[in-house]
C-alpha cells in the first residue's frame, strides 16, 4: 500500500508540514504502545498480530465439506459479514457468496427465494452468539431450508467465541465450528476465520491476503514518515483535530465498493466517541463525482476526500468513434479514462483547498486487499491512540440494542419508553 499525504497539506483546515513533523513524536509514542499491546497479545491489539496467527490451513480444513457448494450464505451483520463481503465482492469466484446482514423481510424472502438451498453452504457468524438480527435470520434460513427438504446441520458452519447460543447450537448439533479468535473485536476480524472462510470456500488464495497484511505490518515503524498505514492514521487524525470531521472514502474501483463499506464500520465504531471521531462518508469514482463532488469542492470546509486506487486493472478499450467532441476518447481504454478521472478529481480538489489522501495499491487481489485491510486496521488502531480513544470498545450501541429487546417484550428499558413517549409532530 502507499500513503501520498503530499495533497493534506495546505487546505482547509489547514494542515501544515511543521505540524505534521510535530505530531511524528506522539507517533513514535503511539507505535511503541500499538507494538506493546501486540506483544502481549492485549485485547485489540491481537487483531494485529492476524497475519502472523491466523491458520490458513485449519480454515480450509473446517470448510472443506462445503467445497461442493454453488453458493454460500453468510448470516452475520456488522464486523461479522463486512469483511468476507469485502474480499467475495472484490474477488472473481464460480461459487456465488451472498450476505443476511440486515433483517429485511422482502430482501430476505426474494434472496432465499433465488437460492437453491441443497447446493448452499450456511456461514452462521456472531463473535458474541447473541446478536438479534443474526439470530433470527438463521431461524428464518433454517426453517426455509427444513421446507425445502434440505438438512441444515449439512449445510451449516458456525463462526463464533467461545460461548453464546451460536455454540451452544453448534455443539447440540455437532456443527463444524470455527473459533473467532480471542481479543479480536469483530470490524476487525477479517483477517481470521471471520473474514476469510467465505473466501476459502470460494477457492481464494488466503495465504495471499494475509501475505499482504504481513507486509503491511513489517512496515509499522516509529514514524509516520516510514510507515503508510501510520501515515495515513496520523494525517486524518491531525486533520480531525483541525476541523475535517467528515472522510469521504471514495475508491476508483467497483470491486472496492463494500471495502468503503467496512472502512465506514471500522472508523465509525472505533473513533466515535467521547465526542471525537470522523464521519466516513462512502463514496465511488468515478460514479460520486456526479453526485457528491460539488459539495467536496464548494461546500462547508470541514471534510477530506480520501482516494483509493489500484495502478493496475484489466482493462477494455474504447473504440474509436466520429460522434462530435467525442474523438478524443477514440482509441483511450476505460481504465485510462477512470485514472484521468481520479487525477482531475484529486487536483479539483486540492484547487479549492479540499485535503485529500491518496492510497494505492498494485492490484484489486488477494494480496492488495490484505495490504489495504490491515492498513487501514493499523491506521485506525494509531489515531486511537493519537486521540486517547479505547480503539477497541463500541459502548454506545448497547442502548439501542435493549430497547429494541424491550419493544419486543425482551426486557424492560424504561429509558426507551420515555424516550418513545416524546411528544411526536408529524406533518403528513
Ligand atoms: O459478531 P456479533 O457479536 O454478532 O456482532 C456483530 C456486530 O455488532 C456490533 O457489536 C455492534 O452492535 C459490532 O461491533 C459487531 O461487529
Amino acid at each position: 500500500m502507499r500513503t501520498d499525504i503530499g495533497n493534506a497539506l495546505g487546505g482547509e483546515p489547514a494542515l501544515t508540514r511543521d505540524a505534521l513533523d510535530e505530531l511524528d513524536a506522539d507517533v513514535a509514542a503511539a507505535h511503541e504502545r500499538i507494538a506493546a499491546g501486540m506483544a502481549d497479545d492485549e485485547f485489540g491489539y491481537a487483531a494485529l498480530n492476524l497475519p502472523e496467527t491466523a491458520d490458513p490451513e485449519r480454515i480450509r480444513a473446517a470448510v472443506e465439506p462445503f467445497a461442493d457448494s454453488e453458493a454460500v450464505l453468510t448470516v452475520g451483520i456488522g464486523g461479522s459479514a463486512l469483511g468476507a463481503a469485502t474480499l467475495s465482492n472484490a474477488l472473481a469466484s464460480d461459487i456465488d457468496a451472498y450476505y443476511l446482514d440486515n433483517v429485511d423481510p422482502e430482501h430476505t424472502t426474494r434472496l432465499l427465494d433465488s437460492l437453491d438451498l441443497s447446493r448452499t453452504a450456511v456461514n452462521v457468524v456472531s463473535n458474541s452468539g447473541t446478536t438479534a438480527e443474526t439470530l433470527s435470520n438463521f431461524l428464518v434460513v433454517r426453517e426455509a431450508m427444513e421446507s425445502a427438504g434440505v438438512d441444515w446441520t449439512e449445510r451449516t458452519f458456525v463462526t463464533t467465541g467461545p460461548e453464546g447460543n451460536l455454540r451452544n447450537l453448534a455443539t447440540k448439533h455437532d456443527l463444524p465450528a470455527l473459533d473467532v479468535p480471542a481479543g479480536v473485536p469483530g470490524r476487525f476480524s477479517v483477517l481470521s476465520t471471520v473474514g476469510l472462510a467465505v473466501a476459502a470456500i470460494q477457492g481464494h488464495d488466503i495465504d495471499a491476503v494475509l501475505a499482504g497484511a504481513a507486509a503491511e505490518r513489517e512496515r509499522l515503524a516509529g514514524s509516520l514518515y516510514d510507515s503508510p498505514a501510520y501515515a495515513y492514521g496520523a494525517t486524518t487524525y491531525a486533520l480531525a483535530q483541525r476541523g475535517a470531521l467528515t472522510n469521504a472514502f471514495m475508491p476508483y474501483a467497483e470491486s472496492l465498493e463494500t471495502f468503503a463499506e467496512w472502512f465506514a464500520q471500522l472508523w465509525a465504531e472505533s473513533l466515535g466517541k467521547d465526542g471525537q471521531g470522523q464521519t466516513p462518508a462512502r463514496a465511488l469514482g468515478a460514479t460520486d463525482q456526479h453526485s457528491q463532488l460539488q459539495l467536496y469542492r464548494a461546500g462547508p470546509r470541514d471534510k477530506l476526500v480520501t482516494l483509493v486506487r489500484p495502478t493496475e486493472r484489466a482493462d477494455r478499450d474504447i473504440p474509436e468513434t466520429d460522434l462530435e467532441g467525442l474523438s478524443y476518447l477514440g482509441g483511450e481504454s476505460l481504465g485510462t479514462l477512470l485514472d484521468a478521472e481520479f487525477e482531475a478529481t484529486e487536483a479539483s480538489l486540492t484547487a479549492a483547498d479540499c485535503p485529500n489522501v491518496r492510497l494505492e495499491i498494485d492490484r484489486v487481489d488477494e494480496r492488495g486487499l490484505g495490504e489495504l485491510l490491515f492498513g487501514m486496521e493499523a491506521a485506525c488502531v494509531c489515531y486511537g491512540e493519537l486521540a486517547d480513544l479505547s480503539t477497541f470498545t463500541q459502548p454506545a450501541v448497547e442502548w439501542g440494542k435493549k430497547a429494541a429487546r424491550g419493544l419486543l417484550g425482551g426486557g424492560e428499558f424504561e429509558e426507551a419508553e420515555a424516550v418513545r413517549g416524546k411528544d411526536r409532530l408529524v406533518v403528513e
